[in-house]
């Protein structure tokens, strides 16, 4: 995949004074990380070793949100059905409205992206 910050392989940001930010090695080299740190970016076992304590966490919190999407999505599509089958609408424009504010609120533009995923995920889109 290619990465942002500079051309491919170039190993420096674009006015080449920012981090090195190159992709991992294909193959066995010299530049390549020892084993135990293989994967997290970085030779410095130190580093290495941080790096993949935290993502024991982010891989928790990864799986916690994909939980939570399906359990919401699950949820959205239940009030739809029991809203259309008492003869409601299929969406409630001023409720949406009010979560994609609340998004925007606490996250910004990108919570407004992410609001507006979550509620497709749940009644489809509009
Ligand atoms: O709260 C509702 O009334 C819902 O139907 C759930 C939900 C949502 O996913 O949050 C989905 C569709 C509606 O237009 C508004 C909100």
């Amino acid at each position: 995949m290619e990465q942002s910050g500079g051309p491919a392989g170039s190993g420096t940001t674009p006015n080449g004074t920012g981090p090195v930010d190159r992709p991992e090695p294909a193959s066995a080299s010299a530049s390549e990380p020892a084993p135990g740190n293989r994967g997290t970016g970085t030779a410095e076992p130190a580093a290495a070793a941080r790096i993949a304590e935290i993502r024991v966490r982010i891989d928790e919190i990864d799986r916690a949100l994909i939980e939570l999407w399906q359990e919401r999505a699950a949820l959205s599509r239940e009030v739809g059905a029991t809203r259309m089958a008492s003869g409601g609408t299929r969406l409630v424009l001023s409720r949406e409205q009010e979560i994609l504010e609340r998004f925007r609120a606490a996250l910004g533009a990108d919570g407004t992206q992410l609001a507006l995923l979550l509620l497709r995920a749940g009644r489809g889109p509009l």
